[in-house]
């Protein structure tokens, strides 16, 4: 089982999503940036690093949404979904195919990672 946090980041009223690149697992699949929690990293932590990383913008974690555990074919995961907005930075595609700023009407296009559905479902709901 593999430990993740994703950010929904807010910012003028758009919410950020990417796309996984071609080369990664869950190739072209839509998702919300973040990755991994590393050994001894709080799980906001890992949020801001891999956000930073990933998109090179900074962001404030503000709340937290539901956790999602889904058994892919091949790993397991659990994914800790934070609601976050953005301090500063233009964001760039450094790990992803690409990154859009949508509206929550437009979320339900896209081709997410099933472990994402939920998430979606939770943040239309609120
Ligand atoms: N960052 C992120 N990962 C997600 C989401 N939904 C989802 O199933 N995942 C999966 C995809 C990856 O297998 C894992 C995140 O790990 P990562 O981003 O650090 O991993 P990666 O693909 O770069 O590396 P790897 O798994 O190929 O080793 O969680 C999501 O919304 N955001």
């Amino acid at each position: 089982m593999i430990h993740v946090s994703c950010a929904i980041i807010r910012h003028k009223g758009k919410i950020l999503i990417c796309q996984r690149s071609s080369a990664m697992k869950l190739p072209l699949k839509w998702e919300f940036p973040g990755g991994k929690i590393e050994k001894g990293e709080s799980k906001e932590a890992c949020l801001v690093r891999e956000i930073k990383e990933e998109l090179d913008i900074a962001i404030t974690v503000k709340s937290r949404l539901k956790e999602v555990s889904h058994a892919y074919e091949d790993f397991s995961i659990c994914l800790y979904p934070f609601i976050a907005s953005l301090d500063y930075g233009q964001p760039k595609a450094l790990e992803h195919a690409q990154f859009k700023w949508v509206t929550s009407e437009e979320l339900l296009n896209y081709d997410w990672a099933e472990a994402d559905i939920p998430i979606v479902e939770e943040y239309l709901s609120l």
